[in-house]
């Protein structure tokens, strides 16, 4: 049985009257049903309720990258300049579900905001506009590139940890990355260790420790080149793998199932 992979939603307001969808791009679809070797099963953002009645259902979670950004209440950060956009019904999801899969050892890989949210959820914070701080590159989508360039093309490189398990999928210390966010880790929560950094120190790549299951985030996309970039695939390989191993762990049967096989 191939392992069911939540995949985080977002809501945006689209159709014909406008109302609010919870809605995840195909390309995180098509890496689960790749690579991932999963089921994708897309994850509404429904409230804290949703971690404890759907986590023991998974065997591994990603959250997602997104436009939007994860509300500065979260981390006591400034309110964001007039127009960014934020999901608080997704946050309100996810950082809960973020804290409770860890705990319960459920595999995650979380990308660009889920990265972000992972950070936070674990007590750390962001800066909301690198590109304004001194010394740091602007790591948002450039608007004068096509955007099939800007999700496949590299943008900058990512040095990594020379222990980290990124280095051995990479097999190298530095490797290059498409980038489209403005947003990036100001305080590293305690729990996260990073594993890769931009060249202007952004970090770029967290991996929880001591978690009890496969715990990684990574600041750009490689669910954009997966299909032509072997590092890209090796993260959901790897990602995939742990995923088949936690759904292949003796699980309890509820009390019922046991009494019935008695
Ligand atoms: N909004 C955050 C996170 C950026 C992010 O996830 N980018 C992916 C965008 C994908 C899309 O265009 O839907 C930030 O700006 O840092």
């Amino acid at each position: 049985m191939r392992p069911i992979i939540g995949i985080s939603c977002c809501v945006k307001a689209f159709g014909i009257f406008n109302t609010p969808n919870h809605a995840a791009s195909d390309s995180y679809v098509r890496v689960v049903l790749g690579p991932v070797g999963g089921v994708p099963v897309l994850l509404p953002a429904a409230g804290e309720s949703l971690a404890p009645q759907i986590l023991p259902r998974l065997d591994g979670l990603i959250l997602t990258g997104s436009r939007s950004n994860v509300w500065p209440g979260h981390y006591d950060g400034p309110d964001h300049a007039e127009g960014t956009p934020e999901d608080q019904q997704r946050d309100a999801t996810t950082l809960p579900l973020i804290r409770a899969a860890i705990a319960e050892g459920v595999p995650l890989l979380a990308i660009c905001r889920g990265m972000q949210e992972l950070n936070v959820a674990l007590g750390g914070s962001l800066d909301q506009r690198i590109q304004d701080l001194p010394g740091r590159m602007d790591h948002s989508t450039p608007s004068d590139q096509p955007i099939p360039l800007v999700r496949t093309g590299k943008a900058h490189a990512v040095r990594l940890a020379p222990e980290g398990l990124l280095h051995e999928l990479a097999g190298a210390t530095e490797m290059p990355v498409n980038s489209l966010h403005n947003q990036g880790v100001q305080r590293l929560a305690p729990r996260l260790e990073a594993m890769g950094w931009a060249p202007d120190g952004t970090v770029e790549a967290v991996r929880v420790r001591q978690a009890p299951g496969f715990a990684w985030g990574v600041q750009w996309h490689p669910e954009y080149d997966w299909e032509k970039d072997a590092f890209s695939r090796r993260i959901f390989e790897a990602f995939g793998e742990a995923c088949a191993a936690h759904a292949a762990r003796p699980q309890l049967r509820p009390a019922a199932l046991r009494e019935a096989a008695e």
